[in-house]
């Protein structure tokens, strides 16, 4: 059998992960919280993991760094990466909206919107769709501030329980797509390592039923 390199988020969805990763059998017994290493194999050394920021996964996977990635639906439409997304493992539910302050903020207005988002991609291309032109200003966190401030008119970001577009005093105004935890897969892993990637395939089907 060949051995596989799986990309893996850090992150809020690591722990899930690895307890799914479980469920399927497959253990990374040198892994722990605190540890600052990078690299782990599995117990009988078929899969070598490595542990990067979600953001960065996406890139690993198209580049052939990785074999397979386990990522946010989120990342890989912001990278647009070209890689095969072969499972959704149900974690890491939330949606992608449009938020902004209401009233003061109108997403049917057509003059140039100003939206910021950790996300400008997903949000130019939802923009576009409805033939508005868009600014964007990419940030790394704290999103919800900008409309607060008048660093832009409304935002795309994600939401999950809605506390924190609650406790900021800003309305959704559109929900864009839903969200979760993706398996993609290397294009030319996928065909030089058929058998191991559908082996992992299967094992985490089998693990999610
Ligand atoms: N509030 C949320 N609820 C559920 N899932 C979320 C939420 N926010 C993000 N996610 C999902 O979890 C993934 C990882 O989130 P996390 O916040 O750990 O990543 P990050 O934004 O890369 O981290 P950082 O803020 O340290 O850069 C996201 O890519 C997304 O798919
Ligand atoms: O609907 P909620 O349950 O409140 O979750 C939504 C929040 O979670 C994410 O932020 P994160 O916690 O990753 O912090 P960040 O601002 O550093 O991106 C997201 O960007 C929202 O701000």
């Amino acid at each position: 059998m060949d051995y596989i390199t799986l990309a893996l988020a850090k992150g809020r969805t690591a722990k899930d992960t690895f307890k799914l990763l479980e469920t399927a059998g497959i253990y990374f017994n040198d892994f722990h919280e605190k540890s600052r290493k990078l690299v782990f194999y599995n117990d009988d050394q078929s899969l070598k993991l490595i542990f990067v920021k979600a953001v960065d996964v996406p890139t690993y996977v198209e580049k052939g760094a990785a074999d397979i990635g386990i990522v946010g639906k989120d990342n890989i439409l912001e990278a647009q990466a070209d890689v095969y997304e072969m499972l959704d493992l149900k974690l890491g539910k939330c949606k992608f909206v449009v938020a902004g302050k209401y009233p003061e903020s109108d997403p049917e207005k057509k003059r140039n919107l100003t939206i910021a988002s950790k996300y400008p991609t997903i949000a130019k291309k939802h923009f576009e769709k409805k033939g508005t032109s868009i600014e964007t200003v990419k940030l790394n966190g704290a999103v919800e501030l900008a409309p607060l401030i008048g660093l832009s008119d409304m935002i795309v970001d994600i939401v999950e329980t809605g506390n924190t577009i609650d406790e900021n005093g800003l309305t959704i105004f559109e929900e864009i797509e839903s969200i979760s935890t993706r398996l993609i897969v290397n294009k030319a892993s996928f065909a030089t390592k058929s058998a191991s990637i559908n082996l992992f395939i299967n094992n985490l089907k089998s693990a999610l039923e």
